[in-house]
């Protein structure tokens, strides 16, 4: 359709679709990827179609960014207890000497419970970005706060290139969106995000854990196969600029060659209308026995939950409707 339509404006001899499509009533269907009406230029829609991917600059304020860091400080000397959070310690250190505070940590997961923290899930600044991918009816399904360390020379900093949707028991796709927003200054020295523009477009694939040699973290699966060819793009942000991403978006992060911890916030969104999948037989059912060994572990073995209840029960309604997936 997208492309039926650029055809049109070619034979127009406008050459600038933005234009044509103020001036002449077209389809609310010309963009796959956002919604019509949304906060988004024509640019940034059409962008966000071709590349999976859209980088807003400066969007959130380094006075919010500071609070946040003070805070994540706080969860990791212990000072700040939330209830269910998941404090993940970089592979190799775990397995080493024990290290204090933040330095030991890698990432720290599930904090809706935090209301300081939680503020990010709902700053009325991200959400209407959100709002042009899911929808007026919006839930946080999954909240991080990822604290890059620098690699300790066995590779391990590195996030291998991943689909977050192999993750996600639910669907659309399309009404799903990662907010992620760089706390300090990240670029290839210290391990930026890298994506593969476009790559949204396909399927989700099969993840495995990748063969590297030096430890993988847990539950860092990776794409089995994507072209080496394809072109990478390495986002290099300021702290506040924030990049909003499809959850079939192939996407990882290099390692960290600086002596500082990388650290950037982030939050998956989906709208409430989304519904629950059962992945069995899928190449999610990985993923979901993971999970459930996990879950199993934190609550005891005969805890009966299935993969679906883990996110039900993570789902927090921020904007909008309640809906199956957020309640
Ligand atoms: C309401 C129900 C909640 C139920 C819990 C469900 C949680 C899982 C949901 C996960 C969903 C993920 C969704 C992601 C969506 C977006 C896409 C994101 C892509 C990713 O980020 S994937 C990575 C996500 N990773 C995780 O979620 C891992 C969660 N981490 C943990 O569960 C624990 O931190 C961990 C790794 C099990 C360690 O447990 P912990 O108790 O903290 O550590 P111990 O010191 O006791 O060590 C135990 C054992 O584990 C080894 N270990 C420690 N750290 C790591 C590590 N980073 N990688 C690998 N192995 C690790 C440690 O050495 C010990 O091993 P032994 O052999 O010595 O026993
Ligand atoms: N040999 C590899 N096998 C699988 N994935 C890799 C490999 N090397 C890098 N990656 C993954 O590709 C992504 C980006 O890699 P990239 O090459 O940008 O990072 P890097 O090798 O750490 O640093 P550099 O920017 O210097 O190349 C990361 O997700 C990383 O984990
Ligand atoms: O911040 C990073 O390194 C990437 C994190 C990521 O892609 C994820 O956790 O899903
Ligand atoms: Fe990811
Ligand atoms: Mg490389």
């Amino acid at each position: 359709m997208a492309d039926r339509l650029q055809t049109v404006f070619r034979h127009l001899g406008s050459g600038r679709p933005q234009q044509a499509i103020s001036t002449i009533p077209v389809s609310a269907a010309a963009y796959q990827y956002s919604q019509p009406g949304c906060i988004l230029s024509d640019e940034q829609r059409r962008f966000y179609d071709k590349n999976g991917f859209l980088v807003i600059k400066n969007l959130v304020s380094g006075d919010k960014i500071d609070k946040y860091k003070e805070r994540f400080q706080k969860v990791c000397t212990g000072e700040v207890k939330i209830p269910g959070v998941i404090i993940m310690r970089d592979v190799a250190i775990a397995k080493s000497e024990f290290v204090p505070g933040e330095h030991a940590v890698t990432k720290i997961q599930d904090w809706m419970l935090d209301p300081v923290l939680f503020e990010y899930c709902c700053d009325p600044e991200i959400l209407k970005y959100v709002e042009a991918f899911t929808g007026p009816d919006i839930a946080a399904m999954h909240t991080m706060i990822i604290n890059k360390p620098p690699d300790p020379g066995l590779k391990t900093s590195r996030h291998p290139m991943h689909q977050d949707l192999h993750y996600f028991p639910f669907r659309p796709a399309d009404r799903i969106v990662c907010s992620w927003t760089a706390m300090e200054k990240v670029d290839r020295s210290n391990g930026c995000l890298v994506v593969l523009p476009g790559s949204h477009t396909g399927e989700l694939k099969q993840h495995d854990y990748p063969e590297w040699e030096g430890g993988v973290n847990k539950m860092y699966h990776g794409v089995r196969d994507y072209s080496p060819d394809h072109p990478r793009v390495h986002l290099e942000m300021e702290k506040g600029d924030t990049v909003f991403f499809h959850p079939i978006l192939i996407h990882g992060s290099g390692m960290n060659r600086t002596k500082g911890f990388r650290k950037a916030i982030s939050c998956h969104y989906a709208s409430t209308q989304c519904h629950y999948i059962d992945v069995e037989g899928t190449t999610q059912e990985n993923i979901s026995d993971e999970t459930l060994e996990i879950a199993r572990k934190k609550f005891g073995g005969n805890i009966k939950i299935s993969f679906k209840d883990v996110w039900r029960l993570r789902a927090r309604l921020v904007k909008g409707q309640p809906g199956e997936i957020a309640e």
